[in-house]
């Protein structure tokens, strides 16, 4: 891969999109460019991981056979009128933002571009991202495999129909969130029980790692896997009947619910 990949907006997912390409080795750090407006950001960007620094949205623009605008959505419109007359049918630009519609992002460049829209998720920074995207007309399918291949970098990555992407913000995108809630509740359990607060989050953190491993590997359903952990008269039941009570599945349904409404009609 020698195109180069351009970043307009390098806050939390678009730097850890660059830390996890430079940090799997498949991309050089001289093709890779970014400009922020926070010049606190690029420079420690460069200082990290050597990559280049452009002064402006327009030099990335310039510079980058792959634009991708990391902004927040409601700056997408102020940053593609700035760079929309360099923009020309050879290059890509690809859009993470949560409810910025392909057609939308069409209707700011006023012209054919080509277009990926994608959802990464902040696991990118240690390579164990979940991206999705999804292409515009213009765009190819060589150019949708290339731009898979770039998010592969940094974890898993699938091609998926544009009226699923809310539904994968909430399972993907923004569920780093409640996962990292639920590590800080285990956590905050282990410490109520006389726990070292730094041995509380170690034991955490591997048992949701674990446990997401086993589901990915065993082919068996999760709640035969819960069953297997809870024995009869056991410990593992009593905490699983308080969820129960607690009405722990729903609350995370109704919240992925709102997350996915709040994609589908955000502005
Ligand atoms: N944070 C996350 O976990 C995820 C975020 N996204 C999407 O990524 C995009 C960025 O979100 P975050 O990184 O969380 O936001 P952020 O606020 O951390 O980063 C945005 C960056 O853009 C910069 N910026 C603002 N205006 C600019 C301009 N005119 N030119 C250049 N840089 C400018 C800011 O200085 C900031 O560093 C959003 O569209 C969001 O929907 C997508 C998936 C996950
Ligand atoms: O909260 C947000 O809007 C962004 C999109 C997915 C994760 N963070």
């Amino acid at each position: 891969m020698c195109k180069k990949i351009g970043f307009i907006g390098c806050g939390n997912m678009g730097s850890a999109m660059v830390g996890g390409m430079i940090k799997s080795g498949n991309i050089d750090k001289n093709n890779v460019i970014i400009f922020d407006r926070s010049t606190e950001k690029t420079s420690s960007l460069k200082e990290r991981y050597g990559i280049n620094v452009g002064k402006s949205s327009v030099d990335i623009a310039s510079a980058s056979d792959i634009i991708i605008l990391s902004v927040k959505p409601n700056i997408y419109k102020d940053v593609i009128e700035e760079i929309k007359g360099i923009i020309d049918e050879n290059k890509i630009i690809v859009t993470i933002a949560a409810g910025q519609k392909i057609t939308d992002v069409e209707k700011m460049f006023k012209k054919p571009v080509k277009i990926i829209r994608t959802m990464p998720n902040t696991p990118a920074l240690v390579g164990e991202g979940m991206s999705a995207l999804c292409k515009n007309q213009l765009a190819t399918e060589q150019d949708l495999e290339e731009i898979k291949e770039i998010f592969e970098c940094f974890g898993e990555a699938e091609v998926i129909k544009e009226d699923l992407i809310d539904a994968f913000i909430a399972v993907s995108g923004s569920s780093p969130a409640y996962v990292f809630m639920f590590i800080e509740a285990l956590a905050d359990g282990a410490v109520l029980e006389g726990m070292p607060r730094d041995k509380a989050y170690k034991m955490a953190c591997q048992a949701v790692l674990g446990s997401a491993k086993m589901v990915m590997e065993s082919n068996e359903h999760p709640a035969k896997l819960r069953d297997n952990v809870c024995s009869p008269g056991g410990t593992t039941i009593e905490a699983v009947a308080e969820l129960e009570s607690k009405g722990f599945k729903s609350a995370v349904i109704s919240a992925m619910r709102k997350c996915a409404h709040k994609s589908r009609y955000m502005k």
